[in-house]
Order: structure tokens, then sequence, then C-alpha cells
């Protein structure tokens, strides 16, 4: 494939692994989610993915962005970041994400909103 074509299986440094179906020309794509953790200990179940990159053709080293809309919680999670190829001609996604839960109130929105980051790599 093209360099940082997010086609693929990728897996993260907490063990969740994600497949991404074809890129279409305008860079927008869909996959599926698999987490390896959960805010609470629930039954995890594979979540949908929707979002879109630059094209490498275009563009060396592409910034993207993808959405999961978690399926066993009503929480959603969106993802930033972009593709490096590093010395060895590796593929790497660093991003950055925002962890939005469900709140009871809107007093507890304040809490409601967690943030992390998380490196991918290709599953070979
Ligand atoms: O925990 C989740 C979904 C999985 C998030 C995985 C994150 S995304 C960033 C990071 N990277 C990665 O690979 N995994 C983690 N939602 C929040 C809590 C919640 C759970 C329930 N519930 O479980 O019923 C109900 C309502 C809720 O608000």
């Amino acid at each position: 494939e093209l360099e940082c074509s997010l086609t693929g299986t990728w897996v993260n440094d907490l063990g969740s692994n994600m497949t991404i179906e074809t890129v279409k020309g305008n860079g927008e794509f869909t996959g599926i989610y698999n987490t390896a953790v959960s805010v609470y200990p629930v039954k995890i179940k594979k979540s949908p993915l929707l979002g879109s990159q630059h094209l490498p053709d275009q563009l060396n080293q592409p910034t993207f962005g993808f959405t999961v809309n978690w399926s066993f919680s009503d929480s959603i999670t969106v993802f930033t970041g972009q593709c490096f190829v590093d010395n060895d001609g590796k593929e790497v996604l660093k991003t950055m994400w925002l962890l939005r839960s469900h709140a009871d109130e809107r007093g507890d929105d304040w809490k409601a909103t967690r943030v992390g980051y998380n490196k991918f790599k290709r599953l070979e």
C-alpha cells in the first residue's frame, strides 16, 4: 500500500486494535475498533469508527481524525493525530483522544471528558 494510507489493521500501546477499510478518494474511511480496555469492567464489544485523513500522495506523513461510537456504552471517543514513517520504514500513528462519557446531569458535565494519547503500529 501507499505509505500512511490508514487502510489495514493497527494495534496500540494498550493492546487495542482497529481495522480500517479502504480509504476513499476524498480521504474518508470506516472501520471497526476493538478496545482492550474500558473505564468500567463491562463486556467489551467491537465498535464502529468513522474518520478521514489527508491523502499521502499529496502530503507525506498526513494528519487524520476518527470517531469511535462505543457500542457497549453511552460514550464516544474522538482520536486525532498524524502518521509518521520511522527510520526503518515502519509507520507509526501518534494520536491524542478525547473520551466523552454520558453524564447523568449537567452538574456532572465537568468530569465527563477524559483525554489521553495512543501510539499505533501496523499489525504485521
Ligand atoms: O470505557 C468506555 C468505552 C471504551 C473507551 C476505550 C478508550 S478510548 C481511548 C483509549 N484508547 C483505547 O484503545 N482504549 C481507550 N467508555 C467510558 C465509560 C462508560 C462506560 C459505560 N459502560 O461500560 O457501560 C457506560 C458509559 C460510559 O461513559
